[in-house]
Formats: structure tokens, sequence, C-alpha cells
């Protein structure tokens, strides 16, 4: 209501206003009409804002719908609209300028014209700002943001400064050489529509075909160049945030999907050097020639390039309107596409789930549906492209049309011969060309930031258990220490797992760790080593916090064997001396005897260098863990954990492990086991429950306290032989 007072009061001012001074102009003004109608205007322009300005302050209408820059354009079109009119026509084709004497009816049109079509631009075309930290969205905010991001991907292609300089000049070269096409072709059908000159026609043709080549060599180079730093641009990318991203706390996995970290390494990466590479290459291409088009536009005929002007906002509405729905709709499809393929990996991967539940048909109705959404968002954005280019060829033909009839004026009264004409006609027709691809790549070089700033988040992100340690003593004696540790996982804060947890791992001695499933044991064993941070508390080895020490020395005194080993899709060999550069094929034999594996890695056809297949998948549970122990053995770590290690082994294997352990010389070894086996010979035995240790001392010692630790035997001996 505000809005529709607002114009309504702008109206019946403009219109009294514009009454009484025509009737003024047409009695007493002694100059021409055509400055009267621009001095008129101006009266109108001022007198105009400074009334919105006062409604503006007393209406107060909801921002968003009028906003201050929204008058000022409905302003300068409202006022300009006629001075420029008639001076096009005047110049254009020498009609007389006329004041407008039926003020009133002449404004309403104009009126109705301006305020419909600001509010369809403000629903149409919104500026979207990037919200802030408080969800608070700025302008400025946006522009800032996207200048910043753009200002770092150009540092990140600093290295590729001599192909991107290459380049540039390849670009300029090969428009200017192309924009001289054009004017060629009309100056040959100049000399074949006048008094044919054979020397003048061949100089033409000769110039044309050596602008042709030089374009067409020079734009090979530049496409050539760019393409080249693009791809280098990713690589270095996509390898700085790999870096970045494997560098995070495990926290960080959990909480992001697989899915979030692979599509920012693969498309957004692509998509930020393309908007430095590719999009500034072509945006700038698109510049260079539409500033070049209108300057050989401007001196084939001024008239008719102030005529082109008016296709301008109509052709950058068009594909911006264009631009925001495909866009949304393009990514609609490429998201449903992932779907299917989500669904399809998911489908083959659980494959043993669905055939047990029978539940083929199910799943193949679930990818059919899949796949329908995506035929109906394909036809959707098929749909659109086909309105976009409909209406895009109206408004050519309507251009071209009018060009003609305004042309063949200027050629009948010998303001511009007909080779000048066909050779504007091809620079109008480019001109629309690139300034629409201007437009798009500015959208796409907005969108493309966007996918830059998530990677930037990634890149700028500092993980939560830093790695930065710098202690590598000659020796360990490991000795582990808890004290007063409290930690809840990151995904839930709020749930306490471990609750003020002390114990002590002694060096040389193995300590075993009980209790009921989801007590805690496995967390323990997490943050000992260092997959995540205690809240509360510390962890000490050897009396120093675990922080302090180098990351890799930490990791290679310190090994774990957890409760699903996970091997790689290479060989037995590479399996066990995973991560260490300097590991003989005698250390791995070594490692995967005393692991009891070699028996059974020797009867595989290719022996050690046999391939595992994908997560150990050709090989038996039991015998994944074996070679799991023998990866953390060649190492020869100064601690050992194994959490549920022997879990799948038989109780001869377990045996057999059990004795090369207790031969190997100063080694801490920290168990979960849920076998009575493996736990009775263990010189300390803790247990702990709901996140507390309970009890702690041997197993004869806490049999005789008769606590949880003897119920949880006793149970063994009535269930099923597992100690929890
Ligand atoms: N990554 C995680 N994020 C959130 N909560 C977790 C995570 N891992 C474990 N928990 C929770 O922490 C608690 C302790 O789990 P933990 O694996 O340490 O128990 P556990 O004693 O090792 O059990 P089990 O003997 O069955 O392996 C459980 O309640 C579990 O649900």
């Amino acid at each position: 209501m505000k809005v529709i007072s607002f114009f309504l009061a702008v109206f019946v001012l403009d219109a009294a206003f514009t009454s009484l001074l025509t009737w003024l102009y047409l009695c007493f003004y002694p100059f021409s009409l055509l400055s009267a109608t621009w001095t008129l205007a101006l009266l109108r322009l001022m007198l105009l804002s400074g009334v919105s300005g006062k409604l503006l302050e007393k209406l107060a209408p909801p921002r968003g719908w009028l906003q201050p820059r929204h008058v000022v354009l409905h302003l300068l079109v409202l006022t300009l609209t006629s001075p420029v009119s008639d001076t096009t026509r005047f110049l254009l084709l020498q009609e007389p300028v006329d004041l407008h004497v039926g003020v009133v009816w002449s404004l309403l049109p104009l009126y109705t014209v301006c305020v419909v079509s600001g509010l369809l631009w403000e629903l149409l075309v919104p500026w979207r700002p990037v919200k802030d930290s408080n969800g608070a969205g700025t302008e400025a905010n946006g522009r800032r943001k996207a200048r910043e991001a753009l200002g770092r991907l150009w540092a990140y292609s600093r290295p590729d400064k001599v192909p991107l300089s290459g380049a540039f000049i390849f670009l300029t070269l090969a428009v200017i050489c192309e924009m001289f096409i054009p004017y060629y072709t009309g100056k040959v059908i100049d000399i074949l529509g006048s008094k044919y000159r054979e020397a003048e026609f061949y100089v033409v043709v000769s110039l044309m075909a050596l602008y042709s080549m030089a374009s067409s060599l020079s734009a090979g180079c530049r496409g050539g160049l760019f393409m080249l730093s693009l791809a280098r641009l990713t690589r270095r990318l996509r390898v700085l945030l790999f870096n970045t991203v494997v560098r995070q706390e495990i926290g960080f996995f959990e909480s992001t999907k697989t899915g979030e970290i692979t599509s920012r390494l693969a498309a957004d990466t692509a998509l930020m050097s393309r908007s430095i590479a590719a999009n500034v290459n072509i945006f700038l291409r698109s510049l260079v020639k539409v500033v070049g088009i209108y300057c050989f536009m401007l001196n084939l005929s001024w008239q008719l390039t102030v005529l082109t002007l008016i296709d301008l906002p109509v052709t950058a509405l068009l594909q911006e309107i264009y631009n925001r729905y495909y866009k949304g709709v393009v990514k609609d499809v490429q998201d449903s596409i992932a779907r299917s393929g989500h669904l399809v990996g998911e489908t083959v991967h659980a494959i043993r789930t669905v055939r047990s539940f029978a539940t083929e048909q199910e799943e193949a109705e679930q990818y059919n549906a899949q796949l329908l959404e995506t035929h109906w968002l394909k036809i959707r954005r098929d749909v659109i492209r086909i309105l976009y280019c409909l209406a895009r060829r109206v408004t050519q033909l309507a251009m071209q049309v009018i060009m003609l009839y305004c042309g063949q004026h200027l050629i009948r009264t010998g303001q511009m011969s007909s080779g000048n004409l066909v050779s504007f006609i091809m620079y109008q027709t480019e001109s629309g060309r690139y300034i629409r691809t201007l437009v798009h790549m500015y959208g796409d070089m907005l969108h493309s930031v966007g996918a830059a700033e998530k990677v930037f988040l990634y890149l700028d992100r500092k993980p939560e258990v830093p790695t930065d340690g710098v202690l590598k003593p000659q020796s360990l004696k490991g000795h582990v220490q808890f004290k007063n540790v409290s930690f809840s996982y990151p995904s839930h804060l709020d749930v306490p797992v471990l609750k003020n947890v002390s114990f002590e791992l002694r060096p040389r001695k193995v300590t075993a760790l009980v209790g009921p499933s989801g007590g805690g044991k496995t967390t323990c064993i997490s943050l000992l080593e260092r997959f995540y941070e205690p809240q509360k508390g510390e962890i000490l080895l050897d009396g120093r916090p675990l922080r302090d020490y180098d990351h890799k020395y930490f990791h290679t005194k310190i090994s774990l064997v957890g409760q699903e080993p996970v091997l790689f899709a290479r060989s037995v060999t590479e399996n066990i001396s995973f991560g260490l550069q300097d590991c003989s094929a005698e250390d791995v034999v070594r490692a995967a005897q005393e692991a009891y594996a070699d028996a059974f890695i020797q009867q595989m056809e290719k022996k050690y260098m046999a391939d595992v297949g994908e997560a150990g998948g050709t090989l038996a549970g039991g015998q994944k863990q074996r070679i799991a122990i023998a990866r953390a053995l060649v190492r020869r770590p100064q601690l050992l954990i194994l959490d549920e290690a022997s879990s799948s082994l038989d109780i001869e294997s377990e045996h057999k492990i059990q004795e090369t352990l207790s031969k190997m010389q100063g080694l801490t070894v920290l168990v979960v086991a849920h076998r009575l086996k493996t736990v009775e010979n263990a010189d300390k035995i803790i247990v702990i429950e709901d996140g507390r240790v309970v009890e702690e001392g041997d197993h004869r010692q806490l049999m005789e306290k008769g606590g949880m630790y003897h119920r949880l035997v006793q149970r063994l001996f009535t269930q099923n032989g597992d100690l929890e």
C-alpha cells in the first residue's frame, strides 16, 4: 500500500509540475525545442528527487521493495525517456521535437511501465547477498567476499604467471584481429556494389584473410595457455586441499560426510580454478570485444549505435533471469544424479544385506524413482532453455528489424553506405552475444567464488588436535598415565563418555582393559592414539603430554591394531610395511612370522606380492587381523595396543601370538579383549564401566574381590564365553 501511495503521489506531483512547465516553455522558451526537452527533464528530475526523499522518510515503505537505488533508477527512467526518445527521433528520422501537451495521459503509461517493470525486477532479480556470520547479508559484504576470494585465487595462480601473461597477450591479439573481419566484409560489399576496382578488392580480401589467420592462431594459443594454467592450478589446489584435509582431527571426519570432502576435492577445486582461468579468459575476451565492437560501430554510424543501446538492458535482463533459473535447475539435476549414484553405490556395497533381506525389487524401484526425478528435472531444465532461446530470438529479430528500418533511412539520406550497414549489423549481432556472455560470466564467476569460499573454509581450518609436537627422545620406556581424563565425542558434546578416568600402563607390562560393551574402552585407546583431545585431564607418555611428541615419531613408537583392521587394496608386503620408507623384505617376513601370518601368506599364489583386494576382501577375518598385527609389529613399537585384535583368531593362533609378544623385550602392551584367555594372564586388569574405572588388579586379586570382574567371569561360564 505504501509503495502504491508513493508512486501515486509522485505521479500527481510530476503531472502537475510538467503541465505547468510545458505551458511556460511553450510561451516563453527562446531556444531550440530539443534543448527544451532536456532542460525540462532535468528540472523534473531535481523536483522529483527532492519530493521522493521527503516522501520516503514520511511513508517509510518496507525495505527491499523500495530502496533508494530503486527510486533513483525509476526517476532517471521516468524523466530521461522523453528527451532521449525525442533526440533519437530527431537525429535518426529528422522528426521535429514536440513538447507534449496532454502531459497527464502521456505520463501515465510511462509510470505504469516503470512501476510494473520495477516491481517485476525486484521480484525476479533481487540481489542475493552473502550472509555474514550473524546470518545478516549485505550487498557490500557479498561483493567484498567475492573480491577477497578472487584475490586469493589470483595469489594461488602466481606460479602460472608466465603462461597466463602469454594467454592475455594472445587474447588481446585475437580479439583485435577478429574485430577487423566484419569491417572488411562491409568493404568487400561496397566494392562489389559500386564500380569494381580489382586492386582494391584484392587488398581488402588479403587483409581479411590475414586478420582471420592471425586471429585463429592467437585464439588457439590463448586457449591452450589458459587451459594449461587451469590444469596446473587445479592440481596444485587439490594437493594443497588434500594435505590440509588429511591433517584434520578424527572428529572432523565424523562430522563431515565423505561425499562432501570428495566433492570439495573434485568439483569445487575444478570450479574455482575455472573461475580464474576459464572465466577470466572468456570475461576479458568478451569485455575487450564489446569495447572494440562499439568503437567500430560508432565509427560506422553513431546514430545506429545509440539505437542499439536500447537492446543492452533487455539482453542483460534476459540473460540474468535465465542464469538465475537455469543455474538453480542445473544444480538440482546434478544433485539428483549424485543421489542416483549414491543409491547404486550403497546397494552394491551392501549387496549381501540386500540379498539376505531379499530387497532387490525395492532397491530397483527406489532407483527407478530416483531416475524419474532426474528425468523430470531435466525436462524442466530444457523447457527453461527453450523459453530463453525463444525470447532471445524474438528480441534479436525485433532489434534487427528496427536496425534495418533506420539503416535504410540513413542509406537513402546518404549518411551511410550499404556495406557499412552490413558491417554494422554483423557487429551488432556479435555485440549481443558478447554482452550475454559478460552477464553470464559475471554470474558464473560469483558462483565459482562460492565454490572457492567452501574450499578456503577447508584450507583455513586448523585441526583441533594439533600435530606440531617436536619431542623425539632417543629411547622410550612406554610408561602411560591417564590423569583425571574426562571426554565427550565432538559430535555429542553433551554425552560424557569418560568421567574422571585415571590409570597407568606400567612399562614392559601387559595391561588389559575389560568391561561391559559401551563402557569406554575403545575411547581410552582413541585418546591414547590422539584421535581426539580430552576436554579435561591429561595423558602422559614417560611423564610428558602426548601433544609434545613429534607426530611421526609418536606413531612409530605406538602401534594400534584395531577392532576391525583396515587393509588397503595393495599387496601383502605393502600392507605390512605401510608408511615405512626403509622397511626391508626380511623385516616384513619376520613381522609376519611373529604375527603367525607367514604360513597362510606362503600358501597364496603370489605370496607376499598377493593383492589383498578392496579392504582386504580376499582374506578371512582372522587372516586380516594377523596382517594387521604384523603391520604393528614391523615398526618395533614401544607400546602396542590391541583392541579386540584377536577376536577372529582361533585359540592356537592367539596363543602363538601371545607367546611372541611375551618374548618381545621391553614392550608395553595394552589389550582390550572379551576372552578370558587373553585377559587372565595380563599383569594388570582395569575394569571400566560406564566411563569410570571401577576395579584394578590382577586376575587373582579381582576374582577374590568378587566385584564387577568376578561377575563378568561368572557370566563367561554361564553364557557364551565372552567377558562382558
Ligand atoms: N565416534 C563416536 N561418536 C560418538 N559417540 C561414540 C563414538 N564412538 C563411541 N561412542 C559412544 O561412546 C561410548 C563408549 O564407546 P566405546 O566404543 O569406547 O565402548 P567400548 O567399551 O569400547 O565398547 P565395545 O566393547 O563394545 O567395543 C558408547 O556409548 C558409544 O556409543
